[in-house]
């Protein structure tokens, strides 16, 4: 049996025999009928998808609420406190990685000389966590807070800005380490490209702007064969994608400088070492292996030479890390808005003092007192370079950098504490 509707409105038009008067007013109300039941549906699916929005932001927000390392009054007094500034005309500095080898040095030697200082690191287990931990508590006891995040937590940048007004940023935070890049290579682009560019968004929106200075690498040289490297030199040939998402990274830090008016120098490092270092280096990885008996594994370059690097010392890197935030002119720009030209800047940090792979073996051999299982193997296809060399002319006239330690005198610093923080057979860190 049809439906009433179906009655008074036959789904086959022309089948319904009636007046022409009739016929129009009835295709006028199922025009009309249709409509609205079309509108009841939309606005049942905008509801639908409104509550889901809504339920979706409550979830986020609730965990992030409870996962969320930051936020809160108490968190935002320990950040003031931390930034709060000591000496006349100092700077409040937000250093990224700052429980990193080089973050951790900085930071204290900020702290020290009167400069407020906010940490942000995200604790990646890239290498032993536990020393990043021990770097923190040294630090805390230095009076520098570490707020635990990613660079790539845009949310959490804003609130670091919108709490302190930093002056400048010493972003440090980063996937290091060259040959890793063939085991993780999306590690570097998470930390090195996109982290970056969410740190430059955060700062670039800053009213005030704060005036950049980051860490970039003397593997951007790459294949460039021309010794010393200057920084006019090329830098078009990276061997490592590490050395290519830093390539990229004074790129990027160079858009948002001609754009935005944001300060930025960028420093080339070149093979930094020292007390609280990075355990996945050669002089690191080979104290704790000599010292526990096992063989070490030296590369050598083509035609049997001797891989070689500007070694540089960690104390020599940090003069040149204050030295380049104290002559860092200002950013222009302010809230997303440029209104003029800001400097530009890269200089090389480094020893000018190459050191071959096989010299740094038979120095801690001497330090440690210990006999290394060398194992020489042909350099493999990993990103290596062979040399490096830098020319520090540049670092020098802007801001009279001149580093003072050789590689001898430095990694006696370095046992030194290596022993001090591991003992003789790598057993459990002594507490600082
Ligand atoms: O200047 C930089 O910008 C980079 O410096 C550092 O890289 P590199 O100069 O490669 O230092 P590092 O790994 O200590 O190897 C040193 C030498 O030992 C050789 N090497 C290494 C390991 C090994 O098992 N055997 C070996 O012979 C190796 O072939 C090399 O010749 C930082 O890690 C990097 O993050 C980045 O900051």
């Amino acid at each position: 049996m049809p439906s009433l509707e179906e009655e008074l409105f036959p789904s086959t038009p022309g089948k319904f025999k009636g007046d022409r008067a009739h016929n129009m007013n009835r295709q006028v109300y199922r025009c009309f009928a249709s409509t609205s039941t079309m509108f009841l549906w939309a606005l049942f699916l905008i509801a639908l998808t409104a509550s889901y929005l809504s339920f979706q932001g409550f979830v986020d927000s609730g965990s992030r609420y409870l996962s969320a390392s930051w936020g809160g009054i108490n968190w935002e007094k320990q950040l003031r406190s931390s930034a709060q500034i000591q000496r006349h005309g100092g700077f409040s500095v937000l250093v990224t990685g700052a429980a990193g080898f080089v973050g951790s040095h900085v930071s204290i030697a900020l702290k020290r000389r009167g400069d407020g200082v906010v940490g942000l690191d995200n604790f990646n287990d890239y290498y032993d966590p536990s020393l990043k931990r021990a770097r923190k508590s040294l630090l805390e006891t230095h009076g520098v807070f570490i707020v635990e995040g990613d660079v790539n937590d845009a949310k959490l940048l804003a609130k670091l800005f919108d709490v302190v007004a930093f002056s400048h940023v010493m972003h440090l935070a980063a996937q290091a380490g060259v040959r890793y890049a063939m085991v993780n290579p999306h590690s570097y682009v998470h930390s090195n490209i996109a982290g970056l560019v969410t740190l430059l968004e955060a700062c670039k929106n800053a009213d005030p702007q704060p005036a950049i200075v980051w860490a970039s690498s003397s593997s951007v040289y790459g294949l460039n064969d021309k010794v010393p490297f200057s920084e006019a030199d090329r830098t078009d040939q990276p061997a490592s994608l590490y050395a290519a998402t830093k390539k990229a990274g004074e790129e990027i830090t160079h858009s948002y400088n001609h754009i935005y008016g944001l300060s930025i120098t960028g420093l080339r490092f070149f093979t930094v070492y020292g007390p609280w270092g990075r355990p996945d280096m050669a002089y690191f990885s080979f104290t704790r292996n000599i010292l526990q008996g096992k063989s070490i594994t030296v590369y050598r370059g083509k035609n049997r030479v001797d891989l070689a690097r500007d070694f540089t010392y960690i104390d020599d890197i940090v003069k040149g890390c204050l030295g380049s935030l104290d002559t860092a002119g200002k950013s222009t720009g302010s809230g997303g808005k440029k209104r003029g030209p800001a400097p530009y800047r890269i200089f090389n940090l480094g020893n000018t003092s190459p050191v071959t792979v096989p010299t740094l073996v038979s120095i801690l051999e001497r330090h440690l007192k210990v006999k290394a299982k060398r194992n020489i193997v042909d350099m493999p296809g990993n990103g290596d370079v062979p040399f490096t060399h830098a020319n520090i002319s540049s670092a020098r006239r802007e801001f009279g950098y001149k580093p003072t330690t050789d590689l001898q005198t430095g990694l006696k610093k370095f046992v030194k504490w290596y022993l001090s923080y591991y003992g003789y057979n790598h057993g459990k860190p002594v507490n600082y």
